[in-house]
């Protein structure tokens, strides 16, 4: 359903300056659940602007069921790492939710039914009415995701969507995501830098090394549903770790 050709991105107007993301190919399956695991500087955020259509390519093409990506994608919703800034302190929860649909022309009622299922989905019932900064920090990130769910994405991008939660925190938004992604049957591209955290919510998990390209791919064959502790304890879920530890840690480090 997604199928990345030859993707390549320079910065700046000289072309043959070092790109951020050279010749990178790969493709996602409908409902799909991909990793992408790579070192700090290897173009894991600027591919994901790429896919997303909020950045041009300097050649190569994204296509989104066989249509080419030049601009984000109205079956696209993205979450990213820093949901300060993703989330309008002025707003209350719900509106933060339901803005997008304005803006994608859903009238007010099926707004509010999506944006109300969204926030029941990810355990917020009943906190409509607060301010982000009124949440916790989890809380907040689970306000981001609801607002991409109540979009009714097909294919949903994060960006190390967890990386600024608490341990404790992040185990659990990890696996309400796998509640959602099975319950709204959505294609998830999801960049992280924990090799855990990919081999428990992946089908498969690429390693990227600079400039963004595939170093490595594998399928996570663990079974479904997952679970924190058992899941974890297998021993193929070792193995695969030893393998991604391999695949990540043999490239150099960025210039
Ligand atoms: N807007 C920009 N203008 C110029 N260069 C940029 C821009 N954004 C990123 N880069 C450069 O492109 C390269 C890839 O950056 P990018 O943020 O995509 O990497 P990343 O893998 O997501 O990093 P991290 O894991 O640290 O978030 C880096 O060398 C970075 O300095």
């Amino acid at each position: 359903m997604l199928d990345v050709s030859q993707l390549r991105k320079v910065y700046g107007p000289d072309p043959n300056a070092p790109p951020a993301v050279a010749d990178l190919s790969f493709t996602v399956a409908e409902q799909e659940f991909v990793c992408i695991l790579g070192s700090s500087g290897c173009g894991k955020s600027t591919m994901l602007r790429c896919l997303s259509g909020l950045d041009s390519p300097t050649a190569g093409e994204v296509r989104l069921r066989d249509r080419r990506v030049t601009k984000p994608p109205e079956e696209m919703a993205f979450v990213f790492q820093d949901y300060s800034r993703s989330l309008l302190p002025w707003m209350k929860v719900r509106r933060n939710v339901s803005f997008p649909l304005r803006y994608k022309g859903v009238g007010n009622r099926a707004a509010d039914d999506a944006t109300e299922e969204a926030l029941d989905a990810v355990g917020l019932a009943g906190k409509g009415d607060l301010y982000p900064w009124q949440l916790s920090g989890g809380m907040q990130q689970r306000v981001a995701i609801a607002r991409a769910l109540a979009y009714k994405p097909r294919v949903l991008l994060m960006d190390e969507p967890f990386a600024s939660v608490d341990a404790q925190t992040r185990t659990g938004l990890e696996d309400l995501l796998l509640d959602v992604w099975q319950r709204y049957e959505i294609t998830v591209l999801f960049v992280t830098h924990d090799i855990d955290e990919a081999i428990y919510l992946a089908d498969r998990v690429l390693v990227l090394r600079a400039p963004a390209q595939i170093r490595h791919s594998t399928t996570v064959p663990l079974a479904r549903p997952r679970d924190q502790l058992t899941t974890k304890q297998q021993p193929e879920f070792g193995q695969l770790r030893a393998e991604l530890f391999n695949a990540l840690d043999a490239q150099p480090a960025p210039a």
